[in-house]
């Protein structure tokens, strides 16, 4: 009797106690509804709002008129596209199903979110980089110690110290057009992402770690552990519950975490034994971003030469080690893919282009490899293929940021309206900014001579609203890395080969509906690359 009363008593319990966990969520969420009706009160944009749901229905409207596997970060744009009439700032409020937003559009709200008053980083950006990095990356701190781990590694980054990487870089793109090669040769549809992947990967690798990963010639399988631990990043509000709890993916980055743990711990190890040795003295004046890390912490710490590295300086370095291999290549992969992509589809522009390279490099093909890493300022010598990979990049941006609201920081429009940021997700929007006809005349179509006209052009970008790299603090520390990799590829790739996007061929042979995304087939999906990591098709020039 006395076991029946205790089960009795547990049941009842947790009863009320659920009872009370439901009540607290239930009038949380009627106060979040009854505050975002306030702010609409107050004459601050949203979509019609419902109490019951919020925005959610409109949201899940407009979402389902995109292909399924197309990006989250097109929903800002089909909100803008259905509803101008809110202009660029907006609140959509989704709670309880993911963080309620606020998006932020124009470049004059966006330069006080990232200039102005830096604002942090989202905490479900950390969830999505903690299984790689522990949560102790550069990408996602904050103040004092964000500071110290940027000022550490800025000068690895600075754009004399990557000149003299190209000519490293020029010989990993060399690799990349013999990989080329064979698919001109076997005349087969081959993904291009794949390929521009383990380019960028090869590249750095040895910008990190000084380490030739050859991934372009031969599986690395540290580098697929890490390829397959990006796969399985979660931002943890993807719509389908089972993406988002899917109990596999501990298991997935527990095994594979194992993998490249074990290397990167080796190879700082090893780092550490041979600045012991050498007392530092001519490692000191390697930069790469391990030696910049240990030179650091030599300086910090009176070291003695026997003296053992601390443990927890050791987890961090790991941790921003694998953060600069997962930053630094699939973001620059995904971006050399649109680059071809859509040269491919602008012959006149690509005639263009590759008039600029037969001037600054002479019109011997065979020889560029070699004069550009004899002379590498010449790649600060291409306006045009410059300004093709920036508008390439407003198309199709490879990064989308994302910040935390503060109470008590409010956002100033033009208006000026004063958009509270407490509590919601702020969205600097520059996927929209980037399409939006207030800022780029045309803003659809692929016009790289905007970046090149005269200020007084009308073509002309509208100051702030180019936001590839982001600016402010927490602007991109791998631009120039990235830029000169992008250089580099288009230098030695667009005037030997020629390429055609499969798509369409692909959807025939396998006689399906073609998906696109407002006509658009090489829409982003997953993590912002290009759909079926690009299929292409390759020939040598003019053949
Ligand atoms: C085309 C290539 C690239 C693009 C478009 C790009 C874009 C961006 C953008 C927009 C941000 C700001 C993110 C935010 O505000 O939340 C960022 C940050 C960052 N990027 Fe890149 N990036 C590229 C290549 C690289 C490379 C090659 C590296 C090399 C390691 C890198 C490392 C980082 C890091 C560590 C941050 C965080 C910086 C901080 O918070 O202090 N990126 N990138």
């Amino acid at each position: 009797m006395f076991g029946k009363l205790t089960s009795k008593l547990i049941v009842e319990t947790l009863g009320v106690l659920f009872a009370i966990w439901l009540l607290t969520g239930l009038v949380r969420l009627v106060s979040w509804r009854l505050y975002i009706r306030k702010l609409k009160a107050e004459g601050l944009p949203m979509l019609p709002h419902s109490l019951l749901l919020g925005h959610l229905p409109f949201v899940t409207k407009l979402m389902g008129q995109l292909p399924k596997d197309a990006h989250a970060a097109y929903l800002p744009g089909e909100i803008q596209r259905t509803y101008p009439e809110l202009g660029p700032n907006y609140y959509v409020d989704l709670m309880p199903f993911a963080p309620s937003m606020l998006v932020i559009g124009s470049p004059e709200a966006h330069y006080q979110i990232a200039q102005e008053h830096s604002l942090p980083k989202l905490p479900n950006l950390r969830n999505f980089v903690r299984p790689l990095t522990d949560g102790l990356d550069m990408l996602t701190m904050e103040g004092a110690e964000w500071k110290q781990w940027r000022g550490v590694f800025n000068p690895g980054f600075s754009h004399g110290h990557m000149m003299t990487l190209v000519p490293a870089i020029v010989k990993e793109t060399q690799s990349f057009c013999r990989n080329l090669d064979k698919h001109v040769k076997s005349q087969d549809i081959f993904a291009m992402k794949s390929l521009t992947d383990y380019l960028t990967l090869d590249i750095i690798g040895q910008v990190v770690l000084g380490v030739h990963f050859d991934c372009q010639r031969k599986p690395s399988p540290v580098m697929e552990s890490l390829r397959t631990q990006i796969r399985w990043f979660s931002f943890g509000v993807e719509p389908n519950l089972f993406d988002r709890y899917n109990p596999v993916r501990p298991l997935v980055q527990w095994y594979h975490s194992r993998i490249v743990n074990a290397y990167i711990s080796s190879q700082f190890d090893e780092r550490v034994a041979m600045h012991r040795t050498h007392d530092g003295s001519d490692v000191r004046r390697t930069r790469t971003i391990i030696d910049l890390a240990l030179t650091a912490y030599k300086n910090d710490v009176s070291t003695t030469k026997s003296a053992a590295i601390d443990p927890f300086f050791k987890r961090v370095c790991m941790s921003q080690i694998k953060l600069f291999l997962f930053s630094g290549h699939d973001t620059t992969s995904a971006a050399i893919c649109y680059h071809l992509y859509l040269l491919a589809q602008h012959p006149k522009v690509l005639a263009r282009v590759r008039k600029e390279h037969d001037s600054v490099f002479g019109t011997d093909t065979a020889s560029t490899a070699s004069i550009i890493s004899a002379a590498p300022h010449l790649l600060s010598q291409l306006p045009l293929t410059t300004a093709v990979i920036k508008e390439s990049l407003r198309l199709f941006s490879t990064v989308t940021p994302s910040r935390q609201g503060e109470r008590g920081f409010s956002i100033k429009d033009d208006q000026g309206r004063a958009f509270p940021t407490g509590d919601f997700l702020v969205l600097p929007d520059s996927q929209s900014i980037h399409k939006s006809p207030a800022y780029w005349p045309e803003p659809e179509s692929f016009i790289p001579d905007r970046f090149l006209v005269a200020p007084d052009d009308p073509l002309c970008p509208v100051k702030g609203a180019w936001r590839g790299f982001e600016w402010g603090p927490r602007n991109c520390i791998g631009q120039e890395l990235a830029m000169l990799e992008m250089k580099a590829a288009l230098a030695l790739v667009s005037r030997s080969y020629d390429f055609t996007p499969a798509y369409e061929e692909l959807d025939k042979k396998a006689g399906r509906k073609q998906v696109t995304l407002h006509g658009e087939r090489a829409y982003q999906v997953d993590i912002l690359q290009p759909r079926g990591n690009l299929p292409m098709r390759v020939n040598a020039r003019g053949r």
